[in-house]
């Protein structure tokens, strides 16, 4: 048989993970796949577990939410395992998932995995050692709805949303930036910035399938500058809302590799977790970084 490791975080989502576990074992055992099952206690458990232990099996099967996933992602580039990767998703949004068209319920999953073809995907690389599977991003905004965007997946959507319910400009403080993109150079106020390799940045906002690739060694990137007055601020509202991130009142580019030199108290989110900044932060496309096992 061969032998698979599941990384269950018992507590994502609606926990449906622990309720299925016995139906999923039960499925990879019927398909002579043999289960380590490994459940985590607390954040950073799946990355420690599958740096250490990731090659030492045939299949690492993450199941749990988009943290989860990036975590266990984190952990088998740490320990520069090659394993296949299988995700179950658990959670309460599957950004990750629903960008990939995977199925959302545990079962059908699993039978994804079992049945399904190796997938290569890029992963980003944020700094010396954290990674992201779909996106990396950063906001000026004050309000309490961004400090707190754990479950806040579509990043893009929900800039518009608190860009909508800003009535002053005093309520943004604009970072500025210089960026690099792949050698090309720009330097602003940026209220909103985003590195993406992903289709569904949420339900209201989404790439056209046709604009990415989600292994193509490319990430996209949206930065939005700091509008100088309200007229500027709903022109930027308008393009998000309406899809156009080649609007001249928004910056949009695509490179493999990104350099924000800026303040180091930058708050970054990764895949929707909390990332400290510095004050030069390099987001690195690792091409084909994955192999992902999926129908
Ligand atoms: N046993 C545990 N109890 C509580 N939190 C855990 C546990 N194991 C891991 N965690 C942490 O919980 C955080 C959230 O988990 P995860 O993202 O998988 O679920 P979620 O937030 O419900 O789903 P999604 O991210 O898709 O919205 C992760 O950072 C993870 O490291």
């Amino acid at each position: 048989m061969k032998s698979v490791f599941l990384i269950i975080n018992p507590n994502a989502g609606m926990r449906q993970a622990r309720r299925f576990l016995p139906e999923m074992i039960s499925l990879f055992n019927r398909a002579e796949w043999l289960c380590s099952v490994y459940v985590t206690e607390k954040r950073g458990d799946a990355t420690d577990f599958a740096r250490l232990h990731g090659g030492e099996t045939d299949l690492v099967v993450a199941c749990g939410g988009d943290g989860t996933l990036n975590e266990v992602i984190t952990g088998l580039l740490q320990g520069s395992h090659k394993t296949p990767l299988g995700y179950i998703p658990c959670g309460s949004t599957n950004d990750f998932a629903n960008g990939l068209d995977l199925p959302l319920e545990p079962l059908p999953a699993c039978d994804s995995i079992i049945f399904g073809q190796p997938r290569l995907l890029d992963i980003g690389l944020f700094g010396s050692d954290r990674y992201f599977s779909y996106t990396a991003s950063f906001g000026a905004f004050t309000s309490v709805a961004w400090s707190t965007p754990q479950n806040v997946k579509n990043v893009i959507g929900h800039a518009a949303y608190i860009l909508e319910g800003i009535r002053s400009l005093a309520d943004i403080h604009p970072i500025h930036m210089k960026i690099n993109a792949d050698g090309r150079k720009y330097e602003d106020d940026y209220i909103f910035g985003a590195v993406c390799n992903s289709t569904s940045l949420g339900g209201v906002l989404k790439l056209d399938d046709t604009e990415v690739h989600m292994s193509d060694g490319l990430f996209e990137a949206l930065l939005i500058p700091f509008p100088q007055d309200l007229l500027a601020l709903n022109r930027i509202i308008t393009a998000l809302r309406t899809r156009h991130y080649d609007d001249p009142s928004l910056l949009f580019l695509r490179a493999s590799v990104f350099t924000f030199s800026g303040t180091s108290d930058v708050k970054w989110t990764l895949d929707g977790e909390e990332a400290e900044g510095t004050s030069t932060v390099e987001v690195r496309n690792v091409h084909n970084a994955v192999t992902l096992l999926c129908r």
